[in-house]
């Protein structure tokens, strides 16, 4: 569809998926314990919120969750919750991934409710554990997405995704989330978008993420979590 056809003013909703936070970020399980971890994720998630909520082209921003406190935090700093039902367990479902199944199932449904209700828009699945984003990184991610259809952010590793875009009505989102996600996206059709975008592209996973982060600066909610964590930047970083 070209760019005539669409809406004139560049209009993007933002889907950020956070799983149940018992469960989360288990590759931070040999450094913070249970309750540091989800304070943890809590902190990433309001500081991606507050800067993607802060672009001017993001018309809105809806958290995709089955977590209680997950919702009750995107409520409260103004996002829309669409509620994922409980994960699916893998004996039930051998041939399609666990986890990776509910996640895409939970972002394609997501994805087509936003669009149902907003005729338009584009959309976008970011992940939710960028605490170094700035708004402006993510603002020329919006515009080079929407000279296409369906594009891609790869994260820093080179092998996950960073953020998914699809920048058409007629194109799904068509997330393929989960391990080594950026082959599955640029092997579907999705365009690499190239940018000097370390922010976009630093999700934190592990601990070595979490000192890529750290030594690029992290927002406000992250650096209190940390601080109160006694969490230090390796000294090859130097600055923080
Ligand atoms: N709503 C929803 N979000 C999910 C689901 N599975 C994963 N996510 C989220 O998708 C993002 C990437 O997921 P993962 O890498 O599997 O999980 P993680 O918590 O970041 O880290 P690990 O536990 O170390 O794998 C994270 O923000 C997760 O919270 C799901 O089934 N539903
Ligand atoms: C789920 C993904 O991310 P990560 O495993 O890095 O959290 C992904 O990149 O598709």
């Amino acid at each position: 569809m070209s760019t005539a056809t669409r809406s004139v003013a560049p209009r993007a909703h933002v889907l950020v998926a956070v799983k149940e936070l018992h469960a989360a970020k288990t590759r931070l399980s040999g450094v913070f314990d249970t309750a540091d971890r989800t304070g943890l994720v809590l902190s990433m998630l309001r500081d991606t919120l507050a800067v993607v909520s802060d672009v001017a082209t993001v018309v809105g921003v809806t958290v995709v969750t089955p977590d209680p406190a997950v919702a009750r935090l995107a409520r409260s700093v103004g996002a829309d919750v669409y509620a994922d039902p409980a994960p699916v367990s893998t004996d039930e479902r051998p041939d399609e991934g666990g986890t990776e199944h509910s996640l895409n199932a939970a972002l394609s449904a997501a994805a087509e409710h936003v669009r149902f209700n907003e005729r338009g828009v584009d959309v976008v699945a970011l992940q939710a554990d960028l605490p170094s984003l700035r708004g402006g990184e993510f603002g020329e991610a919006l515009a080079a997405a929407r000279t296409g259809g369906r594009s891609v952010v790869v994260d820093h590793h080179g092998t996950g995704t960073a953020a998914l875009f699809s920048c058409d009505p007629d194109i799904p989102l068509d997330p393929r989330f989960g391990p080594g996600s950026a082959k599955r996206h640029l092997e579907s059709g999705a365009r690499p978008l190239d940018g000097h975008w370390p922010g976009l592209r630093t999700d934190v996973d592990t601990a070595d993420d979490l000192d890529a982060a750290q030594a690029l600066g992290v927002g406000p909610a992250t650096r209190a979590a940390l601080d109160a964590l006694e969490h230090s930047a390796p000294s090859r970083c130097g600055n923080e």
